[in-house]
């Protein structure tokens, strides 16, 4: 027949860890009832075998006489359950911890239970609701089973669930079942089982740690640097592979030891072990001269030092100064990278070899295409600052809001959205060596102030900084725009013009250049493909006529395209691209040709007359203004295209051929006409 036996505790938290503990017990021989005091309970206690979580549940249960005192009880003992014991078990000894439980005295008795299992190397603060102090810097806590109690501002919580009955208690329980004997096998047995279990779980911790640790060792010796962990007294935790190497250590151990056994360099012994001393330091270690830094680890006694070979820091950095050259701070063109041998290209290349030999801001304009990043960067190679960065900005490209920080840096917290530790700007990273300005006719007011103090000061202030740093840095700066007009029209300062103009090229636009059309061709031919291509006369001869609007980048262009869309190795006319390819848009300079409608009129008559086959001469045209409100004689209109010739719009030819548009003139009216008609 089963026993009967009553359980009552304090709480029902407490209430369902006992009865479980009891059910692996007792499930078999007993049957079990259970309450819980913040439950209530009716009726008064009374059972074969009572047995009572506290003292102070049994002092409660008499205070509310729910407790019949003739049958027999039992108060457990309670301790902390084994199942988490090894997630704290491992916290480093002194470690300041919460021990968080739901009155005054479990607390106290929950830390004294963990003494007395050995884990009394931790700093315990009891805490329970009402503490008076609550200390705020603590950031782990305890608790058997009370989580929802401990405060918020605790980062790690161990929840080593409510505290169960010791063996004794159990032993006690049997003992009064009358089972003692035949259970103490099984009772041991699976009391062991727990201990086993914790062993087991620990091993493998210790495993995943020892691995960790071989893998942390693998990767601090292969580090560059020497690197030396010791304890305040000397001893040694740490001495990498290539600590060894600097000290001619092969074979010898130095974990363990103390620095006097290792190191016999008297000044930096005292260097390792003075506290005071927080500076780096170069010493010479077996005649090789070595970097030492070194820093005490915070809330702890270890002092981490790094050894760095100086002769070997500064080859490091030449390879990150050429690394950073790879990502585009290079000058890819020489002087022999710019084709032509007609007598403008040889006089471009001439004057600008010579001002490569001085140091002067030089301000190449030229239209678009024509290679004035290619001169720059030539200028750069053939100059003493061949070895330094190159370093190509282009205005256009960058937005307006990006171009101050992009090229003077900023301090940390100097706007929202400020990279932490500031960042360096475009001069900083060009010291040395160029800055090529490309478009510079495109900087706001702002940047142009800031760039004539550059070129006045040689020095760069960070946006939000307030440290002057001074800059050694050659600026080219080139624009496709007439900066003179510019400074007329008060957009571009002058004082600033006239910085960057100490040296001056103008690069001629190609169709001023055409003889250099043929090598051009063959230079690209031979830059874009192995095969070996010809190129029929016919083609190089009509690729003369074209006005090249968009200088050699259009020609370039148009090889690739032609290259593309051959049937064999021969190009030949028919692979010429069509008009729609060529660059309609005028270059900037021409922008600024304005039209009145009268001229546009004269214009779109003649490309009429033309078209029909017609010859066109001022005594045709004027007729054709006849009943229009641009109506002339033949001698104003011979005026009107005086002007037009001027401006490069018309070509009178010769004898009776007549008038017709140059691509000049063809292109700005199809322009027109293609954007708001005539
Ligand atoms: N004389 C030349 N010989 C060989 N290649 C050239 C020559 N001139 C220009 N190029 C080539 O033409 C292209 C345009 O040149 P680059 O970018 O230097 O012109 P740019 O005047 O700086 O143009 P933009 O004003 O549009 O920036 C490049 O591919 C360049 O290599």
């Amino acid at each position: 027949m089963k026993k009967s036996i009553t359980l009552v505790a304090g709480s029902q938290h407490t209430k369902n860890s006992l009865v479980k503990q009891l059910r692996e017990y007792l499930s078999d021989v007993a049957k079990i009832k259970s309450y819980a005091i913040d439950e209530g309970i009716d009726n008064k206690i009374r059972d074969e075998l009572v047995i009572i979580s506290s003292l102070a549940a049994k002092d409660e249960l008499i205070q509310l006489d729910k407790l019949d005192l003739n049958c027999e009880i039992i108060v457990a003992n309670r301790t902390i359950s084994y199942d988490h014991i090894d997630e704290i078990v491992l916290l480093p000894p002194g470690t300041d911890v919460l021990f968080v439980n739901d009155v005054k005295k479990s607390t106290y008795e929950g830390i004294k239970a963990l003494e007395k299992l050995g884990i009394d190397y931790l700093n315990y603060i009891p805490y329970y609701p009402g503490v008076k102090e609550v200390r705020a810097d603590i950031d782990i806590a305890i608790t058997p089973g009370e989580a929802d109690k401990v405060p918020s501002y605790i980062k790690r919580v161990y929840d080593i669930g409510p505290r169960i009955m010791d063996f004794t208690t159990i032993t006690k329980i049997l003992n009064k079942l009358g089972i003692l004997d035949k259970r103490a096998g099984q009772f041991s047995r699976k009391f062991l089982k727990k201990i086993i279990n914790i062993a087991k779980r620990l091993a493998q911790l210790n495993k995943t740690i020892s691995e960790l640790n071989q893998h942390l060792n693998h990767v601090i010796d292969g580090l560059n640097d020497g690197v030396l962990v010791y304890d305040n007294q000397g001893y040694i935790s740490v001495f990498n592979e290539n600590l060894k190497k600097i000290f001619n250590l092969r074979f010898s151990q130095a974990i363990g030891k103390n620095l006097k056994q290792v190191i016999y360099n008297k000044s930096l012994l005292k260097y390792l072990m003075d506290r005071s001393i927080s500076e780096e330091k170069i010493f010479n270690i077996h005649d090789t001269k070595v970097l030492v830094n070194k820093f005490q680890l915070p809330n702890s006694d270890y002092v981490i030092a790094t050894f760095k070979n100086v002769k070997e820091t500064i080859e490091v950095n030449d390879r990150i100064k050429r690394e950073l050259i790879k990502k585009g701070f290079y000058a890819k063109y020489t002087f022999d990278d710019i084709i032509g041998s007609s007598k403008k290209i040889k006089k471009l290349k001439d004057i600008s070899k010579k001002l490569a030999n001085t140091d002067l801001t030089i301000l190449i304009e030229g239209e678009s295409g024509t290679g004035k990043e290619l001169l720059a960067s030539a200028i750069h190679n053939a100059s003493k600052r061949k070895n330094g960065p190159f370093l190509a900005v282009n205005f256009s490209a960058l937005l307006n809001e990006l171009v101050e920080s992009e090229l003077f840096g900023y301090e940390e917290g100097a706007f929202t959205g400020a990279k932490k530790g500031g960042k360096e700007g475009l001069f900083e990273q060009a010291d040395g060596g160029t800055i090529f300005l490309d478009e510079i006719g495109d900087i706001s007011p702002k940047v142009q102030a800031k760039l004539l103090r550059v070129l006045q000061e040689k020095e760069v202030m960070r946006i939000g900084g307030t440290n002057i740093k001074p800059i050694d840095v050659r600026i080219i700066a080139a624009t496709n725009k007439d900066l003179s007009k510019l400074v007329d029209k008060k957009i571009f300062r002058e004082d600033l013009y006239y910085r960057l103009k100490m040296g001056y090229i103008k690069v001629p636009p190609l169709r001023e250049r055409k003889e250099d059309i043929t090598q051009l061709i063959k230079y690209f031919i031979k830059t874009e493909t192995r095969e070996d291509i010809k190129i029929a006369d016919e083609v190089i001869k009509k690729l003369k006529k074209y006005d090249w609007y968009g200088n050699v980048r259009e020609l370039k262009n148009i090889l690739s395209y032609m290259l593309a869309v051959r049937d064999n190795n021969y190009i030949t006319l028919k692979d010429i691209p069509d008009r729609g390819f060529f660059k309609r848009r005028t270059t900037s300079f021409d922008i600024n040709i304005e039209l009145d409608e009268e001229q546009k009129f004269i214009l779109k008559k003649i490309y009429e007359l033309n078209k029909q086959g017609k010859v066109v001469g001022r005594e045709k045209l004027a007729k054709t203004t006849k009943g229009t409100q641009y109506e002339m004689t033949k001698y104003q209109m011979r005026g009107r295209l005086d002007k037009l010739e001027r401006m490069g719009l018309i070509i009178k030819k010769k004898g009776k051929h007549g008038t017709i548009l140059s691509n000049k003139g063809e292109q700005i009216l199809m322009d027109l006409m293609g954007n708001k008609g005539v």
